[in-house]
């Protein structure tokens, strides 16, 4: 169950990431249980766990946050954002993990994508309106983990867990809107090499790579 204590406003080292992040997951966008909008209000894109503890067994179950690009190629018509060919780079809250509160008895991975860190944060207030796409199941999704946030609860309540994951939102934007951390997103001109290539990455879908 949830311990009963206040939250850290941001996660991980004010410098970025520290290893094993950042860590790069990619996959097609596949259904889940359907409980994310419909029972939480939370759309999250589920991508395949299936080698996730072979490929990655650092990656323990929890809360993260990141960075995700989805491929334009592929992004269905009439999702607002037009068939183009550039990806755009979005912060990103994930959970990894059984989510106890509903007792899973398969491993996924979740990612609930948030607005631009240039909009205002619409889950600043309580009971919000999470973040919503027109849908893109089957899209392929590039993620690179920059930090974890903290493990995965059960909870009394339905209630209880929309705002603990409200305030992994609020946790995982304060968390990216550092230097360190936005550069992933938009060149400052201050990247290291190495985070110029995880950005590169990030938007490179089989062979097809944006001017970024
Ligand atoms: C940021 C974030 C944190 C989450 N934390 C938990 C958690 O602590 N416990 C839990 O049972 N589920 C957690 N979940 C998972 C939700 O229960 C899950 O998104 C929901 O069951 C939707 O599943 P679906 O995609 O299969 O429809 C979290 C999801 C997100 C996006
Ligand atoms: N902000 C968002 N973040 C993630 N997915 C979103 C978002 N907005 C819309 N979607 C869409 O909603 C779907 C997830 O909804 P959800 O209710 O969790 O269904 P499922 O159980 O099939 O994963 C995603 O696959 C995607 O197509
Ligand atoms: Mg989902």
């Amino acid at each position: 169950m949830r311990p009963d204590k206040p939250r850290d406003p941001v996660a991980g080292p004010d410098a970025g990431p520290e290893s094993p992040y950042p860590v790069r997951l990619s996959g097609p966008v596949i259904k889940g249980f359907g409980r994310g909008s419909k029972d939480l209000g939370i759309p999250t894109a589920n991508i395949p766990a299936d080698d996730l503890s072979e490929q990655h067994p650092e990656l323990t179950s929890g809360v993260y946050y990141g960075v995700v690009a989805l491929d334009p190629q592929n992004l269905a018509q009439g999702n607002g954002a037009e068939k183009s060919s550039s990806a755009t780079l979005l912060p990103a809250v994930l959970s990894i993990g059984y989510n106890p509160f509903y007792k899973n008895t398969v491993r996924s991975v979740e990612i609930h994508i948030m607005p631009p860190l240039t909009q205002p944060s619409p889950t600043a207030v309580a009971h919000p309106k999470f973040n919503r796409l027109p849908d893109f199941y089957g899209t392929k999704l590039n993620l690179l983990i920059l930090g974890y946030i903290r493990p995965e609860f059960d909870y009394v309540s339905l209630d209880a867990l929309i705002e603990d994951i409200r305030i992994d939102c609020e946790v995982a934007r304060q968390s990216l809107l550092r230097d360190a951390y936005q550069r992933y997103i938009v060149d400052d001109g201050k990247a290291s090499a190495q985070v110029n290539e995880d950005r590169k990455w990030l938007v490179t879908f089989e062979g097809v790579s944006e001017n970024i």
